[in-house]
């Protein structure tokens, strides 16, 4: 009982009417007073079946009464029939012999009394009582008879018609109980019937909605759980991809290439002299060149090419396959430039950063993820030693593009 209350108490606090509730708040709720329904509907069918049981209980005990007593009733009547026949025989013949032989009966022979101990019904009681009073009437004129005392009176013929004619009245009294008692019971089973058949169409429409709402609650949760997935590949100061992104997508363009034997190109950006933007202009300043620089990488590249940003001032860039050398070459040319345009600061002011760029080559400079990233940062610091704002190729450490001059010494 307390858990069904705490069960209501909690079902029933109002939410934080300022707060939205989410789907899987709704279903939570759904859910609580589905199952208070239910328990409801249990409790109310389990009393109804009770009551429903002790009812039929009652009328199963009086209709086995009524039929017991109409039973009676006929052993009786048949009784009176004998003895009224047997009395006519002797009126016409005049032989005891022949009223003895028809008066005789299996013990034990059906009585007035029996009736008055089944009669339930006060009515009854005094119909049977005015029976039982008849009988005991009767007795002595047919012993009389039987005796061998006057053959025509008085002969007890006019009291056996007037008792049969009240067993006849009894015997209605109780045919029409029995029909009463099945008119009851077929009312009880169409009730029942009702009962069960609005129970099951509460259960299934319950059922529907609840199916309904799980749906809705699946794929909320799949989505959720997309969301979260590809929110933890992703930075969320720039929205790129991070150090677990860049290893998933990059494993996934090298698959790639693997099949179609491709090359593929991998560069390593480190901006050149990014400190000084946050010094001087401040942190927040710093993360929005930061955005900018991703968004100038993703205006420079291809949809399908990867940008991500493993951390600090540090980016790595994937081109799908195939690139060979000199595209991968034009690639990065083209993002020194992006990088080197004037990039604009929260209040107005203007930056110049430039970039130090390693490339490295699949299948020629590594043949996994791990390997090319290794040479691309080597290249990428060798473009850092000889000066900044270059790129340098891995294996090659001895070429590099500055941006004005064609290829120059590292
Ligand atoms: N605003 C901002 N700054 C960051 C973030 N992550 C790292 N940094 C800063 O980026 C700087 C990176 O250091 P360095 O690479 O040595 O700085 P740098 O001036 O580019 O040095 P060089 O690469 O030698 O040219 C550090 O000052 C970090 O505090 C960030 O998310 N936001």
């Amino acid at each position: 009982m307390d858990a069904l209350l705490r069960l209501f108490r909690t079902t029933s606090s109002r939410p934080d009417a300022s707060v939205r509730p989410g789907v899987f708040h709704r279903f939570e709720r759904l859910q609580r007073l589905g199952l208070i329904g239910f328990i409801a509907l249990f409790l109310v069918l389990a009393l109804m079946a009770l009551m429903q049981n002790g009812r039929s209980g009652q009328v199963m005990q009086a209709h086995e009464q009524a039929q017991a007593l109409v039973g009676e009733i006929n052993q009786l009547r048949g009784r009176l029939l004998d003895i009224e026949d047997a009395l006519r025989i002797y009126q016409t013949t005049d032989n005891p012999a022949l009223l003895r032989l028809r008066m005789r009966c299996e013990p034990p022979c059906p009585r007035a009394a029996a009736l008055q101990a089944l009669g339930v019904e006060p009515a009854q009681r005094v119909l049977f009582a005015r029976i039982a009073e008849w009988e005991s009437t009767l007795g002595p004129l047919l012993q009389q008879a039987l005796d061998g005392g006057p053959a025509t009176a008085p002969l007890p013929l006019p009291a056996i018609a007037h008792m049969r004619r009240l067993l006849l009245e009894a015997e209605e009294v109780e045919l029409s109980r029995l029909r009463w008692h099945d008119e009851i019971r077929r009312t009880q089973n169409t009730y029942l019937q009702l009962v069960l058949g609005a129970t099951l169409l509460l259960a299934l429409v319950g059922g529907l909605l609840l199916q309904q709402r799980t749906r809705a609650l699946v794929q909320a949760g799949l989505r959720a759980e997309k969301a979260l997935e590809e929110a933890s590949l992703r930075d969320p100061l720039t929205g790129a991809y991070n150090r677990r992104g860049l290893d998933q997508h990059l494993e996934r363009l090298l698959r790639d290439a693997r099949r179609q034997q491709q090359p593929l190109a991998v560069l390593a950006l480190d901006l050149d002299g990014f400190k000084a933007i946050n010094d001087n202009h401040g942190h927040a300043a710093g993360d929005t060149v930061l955005r900018e620089i991703v968004a100038r990488l993703h205006g420079t590249l291809r949809a399908e090419d990867l940008v991500t940003r493993p951390g600090g001032d540090e980016f790595v860039v994937a081109l799908q396959a195939p690139v060979d050398e000199a595209q991968a070459w034009a690639t990065a040319q083209r993002l020194l430039q992006a990088v080197s345009r004037p990039l604009p600061l929260p209040g107005g002011a203007t930056a110049r950063l430039s970039a130090s760029i390693g490339l490295a080559q699949f299948p020629r400079d590594g043949g996994c993820a791990q390997a090319l990233l290794a040479a691309a940062d080597t290249a990428s610091y060798a473009a850092k030693r000889g000066g900044k704002n270059r790129i340098c190729v891995a294996g090659e450490s001895s070429v590099a593009f500055v941006p004005g001059a064609l290829r120059r010494v590292c």
